[in-house]
């Protein structure tokens, strides 16, 4: 795993959320569950920092017949960021640090009556060795993340008429094995995904807390439900990628 000038600010940010955004939401009551679909459930924090609605959110979902590191690698793979986000209208590889991990800079549409945002940040995929047992003991296969935080960067030329949007976003997926039993061989049926996806989005500028509080409530849900859809299809044929 190369070593680059962001590795000890990046090994902070997935040291904290191996520790916090794998506590599951439903155990405690701080955490107001306001979307659920299927195994779907998305939960929000209402937050409001220097008047600016920061409300963080924590999804967790149960993907069938994918693996952990498949769903990493569409999440941090920018050659298919295009076939599944919605939101974006254009984004650059700015710095390339080592093979999984680089700094992005994307532009978001514009969200009407709100100016348009971008988002400057470096985006790492991982493989956790010793991997955290979620609560009932069961034993992953392995663990994947993918960890997006807001760096600086100088190449940024950002967009004009931006407002810099800042973000601390973490994907950790674990896979879950169900031997078919009697020596066949596993199938894709005998697999699924547990996935708990943090975001905390600082609009980084004021908006309307109605238009944002709408924003996060369509675009969240929206997002987990067709990035889900979009790794089964992609996968569906494929030999299994552990
Ligand atoms: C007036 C709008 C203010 C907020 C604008 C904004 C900024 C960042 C982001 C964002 C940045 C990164 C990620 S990701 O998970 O790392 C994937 C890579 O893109 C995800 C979401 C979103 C939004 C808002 C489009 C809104 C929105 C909300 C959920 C999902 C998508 N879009």
């Amino acid at each position: 795993k190369g070593e680059h000038r962001l590795s000890a600010v990046l090994e902070k940010h997935i040291q904290n959320h191996l520790s916090d955004s794998l506590q599951l939401p439903g155990n405690d009551n701080t955490w107001e569950l306001f979307a659920e679909e299927g195994e779907m459930k998305v939960y929000r924090k209402e937050l409001v920092e220097d008047g600016l609605i920061c409300d963080p959110l924590k999804a967790i979902h149960s993907i069938k017949r994918v693996t952990a590191r498949e769903m990493c690698h569409y999440f941090w793979d920018t050659d298919v960021r295009l076939e599944w986000e919605g939101t974006i209208e254009s984004f650059r590889v700015l710095e390339v640090l080592d093979e999984r991990t680089i700094i992005i800079y994307q532009t978001h549409k514009r969200v009407w009556p709100s100016a348009q945002r971008d988002c400057l940040y470096l985006s790492s995929m991982l493989k956790i060795d010793n991997p955290p047992v979620t609560d009932g003991g069961r034993i992953p296969h392995d663990t994947w993340m993918v960890c997006n935080f807001s760096v600086d960067h100088n190449d940024a030329n950002s967009v004009s008429g931006c407002v810099r949007a800042t973000v601390e976003i973490c994907l950790i997926c674990q896979t879950f094995v169900t031997p078919p039993g009697d020596n066949r061989p596993i199938d894709r049926d005998c697999l699924h995904c547990e996935i708990v996806y943090v975001a905390n989005v600082n609009p980084g500028g004021w908006a309307p807390a109605s238009v944002l509080r709408a924003i996060y409530k369509r675009e969240y849900p929206k997002f987990l439900r067709r990035f889900t859809a979009y790794v089964q299809t992609k996968t569906n044929a494929k030999e299994i990628w552990f």
